[in-house]
Order: C-alpha cells, then sequence, then structure tokens
C-alpha cells in the first residue's frame, strides 16, 4: 500500500474520538534472529485486529534495522509499520511513519533535540510520517534500559501531578502524541493515576507502553485513559500473550460499542 499523508495520525486521533481501544505489538529488532521463520511464524498478523507494528529499540547492538522493516511490511498487510526509535540511527523508508519522540520527561539535551536534529532530514528524504510525540518515562526505583541508555530519571509513578504538569508542557510545546512508557519489562507498569491525570489535561491520543504482561494491567490502563497500548518483553516471553490480548481487545471494543 503506497504510503498516505497522516494515515497513522489519524488511526491514532479516531481511537480518542470514538472511544476504540488500540494495540500496538512492538519488536525489538536486537532480538529478530531468521527473517524466513518470523515471516512463516507470523503470516496470520495481516488477518488479526491489531493496529499497528512498533519497531525499535533502546539499543540496537545489530546492524539489521531496514531487513526486520522489511520483513515486518512482508507479514503486516494493511496494518502499519511504525518506527519507535532508540536513536536517528533507526531508520527505514519501508516503514510508514515515525513516532518524532522528544523525551520530555528528562533533562538531557540529545534525547530532547539532538537526536531529532540528526534525523530530521533523512525523515524528510524518506517520506515517512513523523508523528510529534511527548515521551515521558514513569517509573520507580528500577533501571530500565531505556533510563539507562538515555542517562535519565524517569517521573515517579506515585507523582501524578509531575506527570501532569509535564504533558500540559508538551501540550503547549504542539506536541500531539503522548506516550507513557514505564520501560521495557518493567516490573510495574505505569500507574492508573498516572495514565488518568494526563488524560485529564489532553485530548490527545494517549499511548502507553511497559511491563504490560497480565489481561489486569492491560485492562487497568485502558480503563484510565490510554488509547493504544504497545506490548513488547511479554510477547517474546509467550507468543501467545499477543492473541489472547487480541482477543480481549475486540470483547472491551465490542462492549464499549466503538468495534
Ligand atoms: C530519531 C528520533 C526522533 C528520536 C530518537 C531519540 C529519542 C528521543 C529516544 C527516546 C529514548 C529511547 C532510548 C527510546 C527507546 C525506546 C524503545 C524502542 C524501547 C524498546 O525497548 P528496549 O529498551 O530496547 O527493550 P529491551 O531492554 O527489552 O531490549
Ligand atoms: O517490552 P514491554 O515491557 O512490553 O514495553 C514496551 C515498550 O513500551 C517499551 O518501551
Ligand atoms: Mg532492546
Amino acid at each position: 500500500m503506497p504510503k498516505s499523508k497522516n494515515r497513522v495520525g489519524k488511526i491514532l486521533k479516531d481511537y480518542h474520538k470514538t472511544g476504540r481501544k488500540g494495540l500496538a505489538w512492538l519488536v525489538d529488532p536486537d532480538k529478530f534472529k531468521n527473517a524466513a521463520l518470523f515471516e512463516e511464524e507470523h503470516a496470520w498478523v495481516k488477518d488479526s485486529d491489531l493496529d499497528l507494528i512498533f519497531v525499535g529499540g533502546s539499543q540496537l547492538s545489530r546492524d539489521n534495522f531496514k531487513e526486520v522493516v522489511i520483513s515486518l511490511k512482508k507479514i503486516s498487510g494493511e496494518i502499519p509499520v511504525v518506527i519507535f526509535p532508540g536513536s536517528q540511527m533507526q531508520l527505514a523508508e519501508e516503514a510508514d511513519a515515525i513516532l518524532f519522540l522528544s523525551l520530555i520527561s528528562g533533562r538531557n539535551p540529545e534525547y530532547l533535540i539532538g537526536h531529532q536534529v540528526l534525523a530530521a532530514p533523512i525523515v524528510r528524504k524518506m517520506k515517512l510520517e513523523a508523528l510529534p510525540t511527548a515521551y515521558m518515562l514513569v517509573n520507580e526505583g528500577e533501571i530500565t534500559s531505556v533510563q539507562y541508555v538515555s542517562q535519565t530519571i524517569p517521573l515517579p509513578n506515585s507523582k501524578p501531578n509531575l506527570a501532569r504538569a509535564t504533558a500540559l508542557a508538551g501540550l503547549y510545546l504542539g506536541m500531539k502524541f503522548f506516550y507513557m512508557d514505564a520501560g521495557s519489562g518493567a516490573k510495574s507498569p505505569v500507574s492508573a493515576e498516572v495514565i488518568a491525570s494526563v488524560k485529564s489535561v489532553t485530548n490527545n491520543p494517549i499511548i502507553v507502553g511497559g511491563g504490560l504482561d497480565s489481561l489486569a494491567k492491560v485492562k487497568t490502563a485502558y480503563e484510565n485513559g490510554a488509547d493504544l497500548l504497545v506490548i513488547g518483553n511479554a510477547i517474546e516471553k509467550n507468543p501467545s500473550f499477543l492473541a489472547e490480548v487480541l482477543e480481549y481487545k475486540m470483547l472491551l471494543n465490542i462492549s464499549l460499542n466503538v468495534n
């Protein structure tokens, strides 16, 4: 399918308008093994109720980003493949869009604006749809890969007012999407209070990820205002979890009458 202008942005804004809940599966290129086997095992994905495929990692120790995106495009059908970049190195023209992140919970200029300046001309050349995204790490106590790599302190899960003020700053800076991340594999996901407090100040789509490894955690995040959930590690550990969450989301959307 040819890239159409603002397609992914429209999908995300639609969740907010209709109340429909979405799911993104995060594929980590560092853990990607055999392309042919991956494509065979995931041939069902294009016919599923999955909303988006995210691709990215905080480390990227392997030079396979483009290859992974090409494989994902083969199994995704109409489902958009969106880059979730850990750095300006993670770009591929085959993708449909990029979360143009600024890590506004931190105070590291490289992750606030540095990577973005290096990436911007390439994003333009590749004609990727850029999604201006306020990226906030929310965690208390654990050191996750993203924290370590970005050398930033996350917002505390127990201080919803700080998250709210940070999101408001993002909003006034013109950011259109809000991504709260507890960090990959986090023991505790972003708290209900933090999600709800950010939701209370913006009508823009809210993305939540990090440590969502049970249907109970998925339910809490959706109920407190997440429009799109992102799951990576729990699916790596147990591939059938993706189908379980998709089933849960479908039933939830039917019960909300927004399917
Ligand atoms: C190029 C642009 C616009 C921005 C890139 C630079 C920024 C601001 C990045 C945000 C901070 C960061 C390092 C995000 C990485 C997010 C990500 C893809 C995490 C995926 O999880 P991993 O941390 O790789 O998980 P594992 O530790 O489980 O492998
Ligand atoms: O791997 P998990 O813990 O699902 O986290 C997904 C993503 O939000 C991490 O940046
Ligand atoms: Mg990784």
